[in-house]
């Protein structure tokens, strides 16, 4: 049994006049400690699916199994959420933005202090804990909130586009960070992307959908050359950029 398996999901969003077919037949499975991406024209329905995953609502037909748990019937199933914004509270520290999950799970204060300064410092930002949101960069709030999402040990990460309000550069550092981070915790990760090198650095597969409505189109599995490297390296690659052309391609193909 995989560890994720997303069987038969159809998605359709009513409103009083329109119906919009988001997501049609969705099969996919996702192994335990892979890191796979979303990718796809705009408006094929990865953040629909995203969404599911995190059993933020039901789908309107089929069914997603986290370990063989059924994730919108399963509120307690921990699924970490990371997003474009970092959704930090600006009159919180960051020590108390971090350990605010652990909190609700009625963690002591010495042990979520504690792991949330081994986190920060994981994310390489040791002795911050007092500071406040406002005194650092963007790529140093979107590290906070990975050390948030972390500190609740989530079986699953989905990452909504959490690199793209970056600069490059910090938005190279943090993929490199991320992705050291998730094989270091041999967490299972889902990341939604329009970045299709971003996609190859980063991951084990990556599933390509269609749009009108979204279907899954085509998986490539990136190669074990690349998925060795740290994805700074893994863009210097020539099996990245071969890789790159033909995923380019079929997602031009799909776009005219
Ligand atoms: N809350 C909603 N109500 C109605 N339709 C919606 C809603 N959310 C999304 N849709 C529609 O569902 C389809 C899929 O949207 P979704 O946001 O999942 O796609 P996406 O691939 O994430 O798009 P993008 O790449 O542009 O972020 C689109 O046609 C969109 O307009």
């Amino acid at each position: 049994m995989s560890f994720l398996t997303v069987s038969k999901v159809h998605h359709t969003y009513f409103s009083s006049k329109t119906a919009t077919e988001a997501l049609q037949d969705i099969n996919l499975t996702i192994e335990k400690g892979e890191f796979v991406s979303f990718i796809g024209p705009s408006g094929c329905g990865k953040t629909t699916l995203l969404s599911i995953l995190a059993g933020l609502f039901p789908p309107t037909a089929g069914k997603v199994l986290i370990e063989e748990q059924d994730v919108f019937a399963n509120a307690d199933l921990s699924i970490g959420y990371m997003l474009q914004q970092d959704y930090l509270f600006p009159w919180r520290t960051i020590e108390e933005n971090v350990t605010l999950g652990l909190k609700l799970l009625k963690v002591n204060k010495d042990e979520s202090e504690k792991l949330a300064s081994k986190l920060l410092a994981d994310v390489g930002l040791p002795s911050i804990e007092k500071k406040y949101p406002r005194e650092l960069s963007g790529g140093m709030r979107q590290r906070v909130a990975l050390a948030r999402t972390l500190a609740v040990d989530p079986k699953i990460l989905l990452l909504d586009e959490p690199f793209s309000a970056l600069d490059y550069q910090s938005k190279l550092k943090l993929e490199d960070l991320v992705h050291k981070l998730m094989k270091e915790y041999g967490k299972t990760a889902v990341l939604v992307t329009h970045d299709i090198g971003e996609a190859i650095a980063m991951s084990d597969r990556i599933f390509l959908f269609s749009a009108k409505p979204g279907r899954l189109y085509q998986t490539f599995e990136v190669p074990e050359e690349v998925r060795n490297l740290t994805p700074f390296e893994a863009r210097a690659n020539p099996m990245y950029s071969s890789l790159f052309q033909t995923i380019w391609k079929e997602l031009e193909s799909l776009e005219h």
